[in-house]
């Protein structure tokens, strides 16, 4: 792979230490995830030159950005960084098309060749007819898509997002977090969110770091981290089977020619979650009322509190979570041949 990313953050605060190395290829996006205290916008800041790296390094695109031990700190305004904060920051006093020309006046574009490259980009998110509002007659999402242009506008190399769609309610954030995963697939370069729901990650992110008290728990794909979870907080966190297909009324066919069935009726590009505890596990073909059901093999078994988590491969690869005594009772062991059942109705779709 070829690395855009290459840093370790170190950062050193009165009675906290982040030590966290982290990778990128170019377009690639990388969801950082942990409880609260755990250093993710510490992380975010020392990636913006906001907060000063203790140790360590930054570099992107080959260009060593910090580099303490050299002495060498690039000024966050100096940096091929665009960031989307959690409450947007835009400026209230300012439209919507000066919100978005407002980085590149910073780099040094005069006032009228600023607004003329800002406006393709509210165009692309499809508010080119809001570009003289204020911010304050916006919605939540439109104002989100501002701050998402203003960040895009100066073309950075590293795209920075502190939970961009916490300040949005339930609807908003469905539709959001779809323009926002085909905005961030566009994107060309590498881009670091930081966020607290695991669905956000799971849809927006290739990869997810999860971190913990400062230090990186563990890191893969979203499904990789939900079929096997290393902690409790990950396997909490992430207890969601998620597959991305396209729909047609109940059915939704995945890449590979797998169907699941849904009790929502859907049309084109869609997302299917279900959680683990959706699945029921069997020696024999269930003859139930389930329309979704997949002959699949164990790969392994980890205990997670009081659930035991089952990391299933085969057609539609898994994770099931059983009580000890069903896990026992089934007599599961990895290699183990088994029929996973679930319910359309315990399905949960809506468009990617
Ligand atoms: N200005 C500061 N000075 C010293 N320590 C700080 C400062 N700001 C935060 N910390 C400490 O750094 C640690 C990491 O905080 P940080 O805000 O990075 O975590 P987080 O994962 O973003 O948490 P949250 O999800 O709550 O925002 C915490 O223990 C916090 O108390």
């Amino acid at each position: 792979m070829t690395t855009a990313l290459d840093a370790l953050l170190r950062v050193d605060r009165a009675a906290f230490s982040l030590d966290l190395p982290l990778d990128a290829a170019p377009g690639e996006v990388v969801a950082l995830l942990g409880p609260n205290g755990a250093g993710k916008s510490t992380a975010l800041r020392a990636l913006a030159g906001l907060l000063p790296l203790t140790d360590g390094h930054l570099r992107l695109d080959g260009a060593m950005l910090e580099d303490p031990a050299a002495g060498v700190h690039t000024p966050a305004e100096q940096r091929p960084v665009g960031v989307v904060f959690q409450d947007y920051l835009l400026f209230p006093h300012l439209s919507a098309l000066d919100n978005v020309a407002f980085g590149l006046r910073c780099r040094g574009h005069r006032r009228r060749e600023a607004r003329a490259l800002a406006l393709p980009w509210l165009e692309r998110m499809g508010l080119a007819e809001h570009a003289a509002a204020r911010p304050g007659s916006l919605s939540g999402g439109q104002a989100q898509r501002v701050a998402l242009a203003r960040a895009l506008a100066v073309r950075p190399r590293l795209l920075l997002l502190d939970e961009p769609l916490a300040a949005l309610d339930a609807r908003t954030r469905l539709d959001v977090r779809a323009q926002l995963r085909r905005h961030l697939a566009e994107f060309e370069a590498v881009a670091i969110l930081v966020t607290h729901d695991p669905l956000d990650a799971m849809v927006l992110a290739d990869r997810l770091v999860v971190i913990e008290d400062g230090r990186t728990v563990q890191s893969g794909t979203p499904s990789e981290i939900s079929r096997r979870p290393r902690t409790d907080y990950i396997a909490r966190l992430v207890g969601l089977n998620l597959y991305r297909g396209t729909a047609a009324g109940h059915r939704v066919e995945l890449p590979d020619g797998q169907e699941l069935f849904t009790s929502e009726e859907i049309s084109g590009p869609a997302f299917v979650a279900f959680p683990p505890a959706a699945v029921t596990l069997h020696r024999h073909r269930p003859d139930g009322s389930a329309r979704n059901v997949w002959p699949l093999t164990v790969a392994g078994l980890d205990l997670h509190g009081d659930q035991v988590r089952v990391d299933l491969t085969g057609p539609l690869p898994l994770a099931a979570d059983l009580t000890p005594a069903a896990a026992a009772e089934l007599d599961l062991a990895p290699g183990i041949e088994v029929w996973a059942a679930v319910k359309a109705a315990q399905t949960h779709a809506y468009p990617a």
